[in-house]
C-alpha cells in the first residue's frame, strides 16, 4: 500500500517542466520534505539506456508498438526499481512524465489508441496511477521555440517529429484533461518562470494539505 504521494509532470516539448520540477524539489527540500525528482523514460539504469534507444535519431525505422512497448518497459522497471520503494517509505516522488505521454504521444499522436496503450501500459503498472498530474499548459509551436532558442539540449527522434506530430500530441492532452478532470491539473506554462514556479508549488502545497488533512 502506497503511503507517500505521486506527482507528475506534463505537457509538449519545451514546456518548462525539467526547470520548474528542479525549482520545486529545492523548495521542498528548503521546507524539510522528504522525496525524490525523477523522470521517464529514465530515473534508473536499465530505463536510462531505454530511453537511448527509444530517442536515437538513427532509428527512424522504429515502428510505433515498439516504441510504445519500450516506453511501458522502461516504465515498469523505474516504477518497481524507484517509484514504488519512496512511495512505501512514505515520500513524494516528482516525475517528469508518465502514463499520460503515452497516451498522448502513442496512443493519440502515433494513432495507435489511446485504449489499447492504455491496456499495454497496465501490465507494466498495474493500479498505480499518479495521485495528481501537473500539465504545462503551452502550444507545441512555443514549446519547440524554446527549445530551438536555447539550443541547450540535442533535439532527439521524437523532438524531431512533425509539427503536425506535436499538435496532435497538444490534442491528445487537451482529451485527457476532460478525461481525468479529478486527477490532471492545467497550469498557464507560458507565464514567466517565476510564476509557473509559485503556482505549481501552490498546487503541490494544497495536495499536501489535504494529505495531512485526510
Ligand atoms: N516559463 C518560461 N519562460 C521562458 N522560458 C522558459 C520557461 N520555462 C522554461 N523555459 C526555458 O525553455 C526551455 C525548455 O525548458 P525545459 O527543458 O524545462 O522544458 P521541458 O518541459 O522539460 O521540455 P522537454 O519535455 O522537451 O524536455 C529551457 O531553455 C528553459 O530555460
Ligand atoms: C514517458 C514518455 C515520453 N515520451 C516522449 C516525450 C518526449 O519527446 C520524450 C522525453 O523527453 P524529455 O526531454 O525527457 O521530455 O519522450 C513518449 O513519447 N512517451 C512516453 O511514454
Amino acid at each position: 500500500m502506497s503511503k507517500g504521494k505521486f506527482i507528475t509532470f506534463e505537457g509538449p516539448e519545451g514546456a518548462g517542466k525539467t526547470t520548474v520540477i528542479a525549482e520545486i524539489y529545492k523548495r521542498m527540500q528548503k521546507e524539510g520534505i522528504e522525496g525524490i525528482l525523477t523522470r521517464e523514460p529514465g530515473g534508473i539504469r536499465i530505463s536510462e539506456k531505454i530511453r537511448e534507444v527509444i530517442h536515437d535519431n538513427e532509428y527512424k525505422e522504429m515502428d510505433g508498438m515498439t516504441e510504445a512497448l519500450l516506453y511501458a518497459a522502461a516504465r515498469r522497471q523505474h516504477l518497481v526499481e524507484r517509484v514504488l520503494p519512496a512511495l512505501n517509505e512514505g515520500k513524494i516522488v516528482l516525475c517528469d512524465r508518465f502514463i499520460d505521454s503515452s497516451l498522448a504521444y502513442q496512443g493519440y499522436a502515433r494513432g495507435l489508441g489511446m485504449e489499447d496503450v492504455m491496456t499495454i501500459n497496465s501490465f507494466a503498472i498495474g493500479e498505480t496511477m499518479p495521485d495528481v498530474t501537473i500539465f504545462f499548459n503551452i502550444t507545441p509551436e512555443e514549446g519547440l521555440q524554446r527549445i530551438a532558442k536555447s539550443g541547450a539540449r540535442e533535439q532527439n527522434r521524437l523532438d524531431n517529429e512533425t509539427l503536425q506530430f506535436h499538435q496532435k500530441v497538444y490534442e491528445g492532452y487537451k482529451l485527457l484533461l476532460e478525461q481525468y478532470p479529478n486527477r490532471i491539473i492545467s497550469t498557464d506554462a507560458t507565464l514567466p518562470l517565476s510564476e509557473v514556479t509559485e503556482n505549481v508549488w501552490k498546487i503541490i502545497s494544497s495536495q499536501l494539505i489535504s494529505q495531512e488533512n485526510s
